[in-house]
């Protein structure tokens, strides 16, 4: 089972070395990001240094403490301003080139970000294309999909813009005490004090806040719950008066979702005042011990005396603390999650397909449609056998009808003959090859499929049933759909082919949707048929329109037909009564309501009514 909902990454070293192998075709992007940023994050480190020379060396002349220019400490006001011109153009051009590199930086991380991601989603569009329908029985679509859609999501805002930022941040936090600790090392650990503060605050203030996020996540998810349900079930909720009960359940969750938000509101509200207070202790720190030094000129712990510009330095260094800690504590979790996604999408692109095709397998040539079951046993989970040894031959144009009570077995042995399950033991073979020894794609290109529920895209009607022969021309689509009675209604739809059908087929009968799977089969023209006849009763008229479409595809196939009519049983070749994962009864319906057994006994309590209405029918 694939893991669901965890943020944190187990194996985060393993999954960095996996991006790393989508990102390396874009090498050359990163390296460029990691020196964009590295050059920009200095020439921010520099731009307050150069303010401070700016006052040390001319406003409040320092020599010892400028290293810009060579002061003379008397020098005319007019060739001081004329020189702190150039230091401010040059100071706006450090400004300027720092800020479009880091621009740019941003432009090279999301290039290649953009470029490995559109290879993970291939690869895991790709994937689900491969995996066998065992795991997607296993798996719930939404799970699936949201591995697909919002963990990629995750990972894109991270590798666009969290990653770096974070990069950005601790190179700034380094740089920016290195060069506070070259001006002066008692005075820079002084000042920096505070960030320990800074940082536990920020760390403190992020945790709680995602516990809460966390929190209205959760709840969240159970308000869609409950309103989806709600409407996915309101003909029940209508039905049996619980609409207060509902009403009620639904006030709960989201009461204690507003909970949970206005928590996780406040524990951030919190956080920038916080910080900003220990923002101001620390400048106030900077300026009374430096003003100490300054005016006092004495030097601090016997290093140098604090010029004015070194103090005017500090200030600006240690305000520029906030921001890095707080970008990296919060997007620290982004990271986190983002690496969480990507393992999970891992873990979905490493999932082994359980039907696989053999290294040597062959392409099936085109079948007459002998179809034999040797003693087939199947299991969806270990140990809890499903077929115990179905044993049967269909030969080539015969109609087998399968019949038996709900969980007898009845899919899972028309599963097996596209492959769709493996068996655990016995053979499907098919004009007497085993069907695993095919390759999949021509075991089943010459295999039709119609369910009770066939799954039509949101597509026009003509796209719905050409998805059964892609080349098909749109006259042989039409005869297909008149081959199945499909096409009287079609053409009283809006548009007719071209009627685009709502996520599902909404919009038209269950009986209709089933014509267009039929349709959709006769246009494959397959040797081999499987159909699941609906249980669910649809009108008189479409269902006489369906029986015709039926015995129209039928004919000349080898079918396999889990039954539900008796009509369809009556044209059987051959019936078999299965129970328990066997059969426990075969011949023809005649034979078999001679044997008075298990069909009898089903005949009598199902089918006798349906045969009787039958006959008054045909009386009247
Ligand atoms: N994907 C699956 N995983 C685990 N068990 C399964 C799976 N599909 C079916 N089963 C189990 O296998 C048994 C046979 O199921 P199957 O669907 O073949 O029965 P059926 O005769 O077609 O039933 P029905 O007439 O209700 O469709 C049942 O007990 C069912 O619970």
């Amino acid at each position: 089972m694939l893991n669901t909902e965890t943020s944190k990454p187990k194996h985060a070293l393993a999954t960095l070395a996996r991006f790393w192998y989508y990102f390396k075709p874009y090498w050359f992007a990163l390296v460029a990001t990691v020196v964009l940023i590295v050059v920009s994050t200095v020439l921010q480190v520099v731009a307050p240094l150069l303010i401070g020379q700016a006052v040390d060396c001319y406003l409040l002349p320092h020599p010892e403490a400028c290293w810009y220019a060579t002061v003379q400490p008397n020098a005319e006001i007019a060739a001081r301003t004329g020189a702190l011109g150039w230091l401010t153009l040059i100071l706006t051009l450090v400004f300027v080139i720092g800020s479009f590199m880091q621009g740019l930086a941003f432009y090279s991380m999301n290039w290649a970000g953009q470029y490995a991601l559109r290879a993970i989603r291939k690869d895991t569009f790709d994937q689900i294309h491969r995996l066998s329908l065992g795991f997607y029985a296993r798996n719930e679509a939404g799970n699936i999909m949201s591995r697909i859609t919002s963990d990629t999501d995750t990972i894109q805002q991270v590798l666009g813009f969290a990653l770096l930022s974070v990069v950005a941040g601790i190179l700034q936090v380094v740089f920016t005490i290195i060069a506070m600790l070259a001006a002066n090392v008692p005075y820079a650990l002084i000042s920096l004090t505070v960030v320990p503060a800074m940082a536990w605050a920020t760390i403190y203030f992020s945790n709680q806040a995602r516990k809460a996020f966390r929190a209205t996540r959760q709840q969240m998810g159970s308000v869609n719950a409950g309103l989806q349900e709600s409407i996915a079930g309101v003909r029940e909720v209508q039905a049996f008066n619980r609409e207060q009960e509902s009403i009620e359940q639904f006030r709960r969750t989201n009461a204690a979702n507003r909970d949970a938000n206005v928590r996780a509101a406040s524990y951030t509200s919190a956080l920038n005042p916080v910080l900003e207070a220990l923002g101001y202790v620390a400048i106030a720190l900077v300026v009374v011990v430096g003003a100490m030094s300054a005016l006092r000129n004495q030097p601090l712990f016997g290093t140098s005396v604090i010029s004015l510009g070194t103090i005017v330095i500090f200030i600006q260094f240690v305000q520029r603390f906030n921001q890095p800690i707080q970008q990296i504590a919060t997007l620290w979790t982004n990271l986190q999650s983002a690496v969480a996604g990507g393992e999970r999408i891992f873990e979905l692109l490493d999932e082994p397909p359980e039907i696989k095709d053999r290294p040597a397998a062959r392409e099936l040539p085109t079948i007459r449609g002998h179809v034999a079951f040797e003693q087939v046993c199947a299991e969806y989970l270990p140990g809890q056998p499903v077929l115990r040894g179905v044993d049967f031959v269909a030969q080539p144009g015969q109609v087998v009808a399968i019949v038996g009570p709900t969980g007898a077995g009845k899919s899972t042995i028309i599963n097996m003959i596209p492959r769709f399950y493996d068996v655990s033991h016995g053979r499907v073979l098919i004009d007497g090859v085993d069907v695993r020894e095919v390759t999949s794609a021509s075991l089943r290109r010459q295999i039709g499929i119609v369910l009770q529920d066939s799954f039509l895209f949101a597509d026009t009607v003509l796209h719905n049933i050409r998805y059964g022969r892609l080349e098909a021309t749109d006259d042989e689509v039409i005869a297909a759909a008149k081959l199945a009675s499909a096409d009287g209604f079609i053409e009283r739809l809006p548009q007719g082919y071209q009627t685009v059908l709502g996520e599902r087929g909404s919009g038209l009968s269950q009986g209709q949707r089933q014509l267009i799977a039929i349709a959709r089969a006769a246009l494959a023209n397959p040797r081999i048929l499987i159909l699941d006849e609906a249980t669910s009763s649809v009108d008189t008229r479409t269902e006489r329109l369906i029986q015709k479409a039926f015995d129209q595809l039928l004919q000349g196939r080898t079918s396999f037909v889990i039954a539900h009519r008796l009509s369809t049983i009556r044209n059987a070749d051959l019936v078999l009564m299965v129970r328990d994962g066997q059969i426990v009864e075969r011949g023809t319906h005649t034979e078999l309501l001679a044997q008075r057994g298990a069909y009898y006994e089903l005949y009598m309590s199902q089918f006798r009514r349906e045969e009787e209405a039958e006959q008054h029918a045909a009386k009247e």
